[in-house]
């Protein structure tokens, strides 16, 4: 497995459509080290998805990636090569990401045969995933579709696929937005396991300031599409800099009725 950092160098997206094209991810630049948590937080639209996205080549129809490259240690790497063995991805809402009409082990060996696993190895690696995920490997399991499975269990599911390619980073994009407290819990826990027990480095987009202050080691602000600070969590959270993280704090605080000392 590579050691290096994974660094997302100077990222702009722009749209392709219009006179003007507009920039909606103006020169983002993040480094996400083995076995630590990266928080990229920001409000609603401020271009934390499309970071990711064109980090790993997978841009919207309508956007372009104008500027800016994709590092494993020191090598440039096109966002294709990373994506899968490199860089897993679980997106929020993972319903949406399988085909309904394929059952769970038709998306596991899939994956499997788009990673160049032999085939004889298959069924050893996708238990041992699922186990991993907190998922029962058996049979019945295994001939589900997406319909027949709760929320938790597609996303456990999306994390089985993901570490199925033994990628040592992965991009979790909301990763319990659509899901209740305990499984929330159970998810974060189940990350927070990855990181430790692979040396997993996690770059995880959220609006939710309890997952960042459960999970991240570090966080970095996004608004209007730049980076506006970073910092270890303590440091986001005990001595806020910068008025946007300043009011995101605040906004979190007051939900909670905590007092608010800035
Ligand atoms: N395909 C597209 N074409 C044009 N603009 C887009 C496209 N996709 C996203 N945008 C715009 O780019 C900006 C950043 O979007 P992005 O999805 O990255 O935000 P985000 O921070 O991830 O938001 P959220 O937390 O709601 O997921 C938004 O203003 C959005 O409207």
């Amino acid at each position: 497995m590579t050691a290096g950092a994974l660094s997302f160098c100077n990222i702009s997206v722009t749209t392709t459509h219009g006179q003007k094209p507009q920039r909606l991810v103006d020169d983002v630049s993040l480094v996400l080290n083995r076995g630590e948590v990266l928080a990229l937080v920001g409000e609603s639209g401020s271009g934390k998805s499309l970071t990711c996205a064109a980090g790993l080549g997978t841009l919207p129809p309508g956007t372009l990636m104008s500027s800016g490259s994709m590092r494993l240690g020191s090598e440039v790497l096109p966002p294709e090569q990373l994506r899968g063995r490199l860089v897993a991805s679980i997106m929020q809402n993972p319903r949406s990401a399988f085909n309904p009409v394929r059952t769970m082990q038709a998306h596991a060996f899939e994956t499997l045969r788009a990673m160049n696993v032999p085939k004889s190895q298959w069924p050893e690696c996708l238990a041992a995933a699922m186990q991993s995920a907190g998922l029962d490997a058996s049979e019945s399991t295994l001939k589900l579709h997406p319909f027949e499975m709760s929320g938790g269990m597609l996303q456990r599911m999306m994390i089985a696929l993901a570490l199925l390619g033994n990628a040592p980073f992965l991009i979790a994009d909301e990763p319990t937005t659509d899901l209740d407290l305990v499984l929330q819990r159970d998810i974060l826990n189940l990350l927070d396991r990855m990181r430790t027990d692979y040396g997993l480095g996690l770059l995880l987009i959220t609006h939710d300031l309890a997952v960042v202050a459960r999970l991240a080691d570090r966080v970095a602000i996004m608004d209007k599409g730049k980076i506006v600070e970073t910092g270890s969590t303590h440091d986001i959270f005990c001595q806020p800099f910068h008025p946007v993280t300043r009011r995101l704090l605040r906004a979190h605080l007051t939900l909670y009725g905590l007092e608010c000392a800035f």
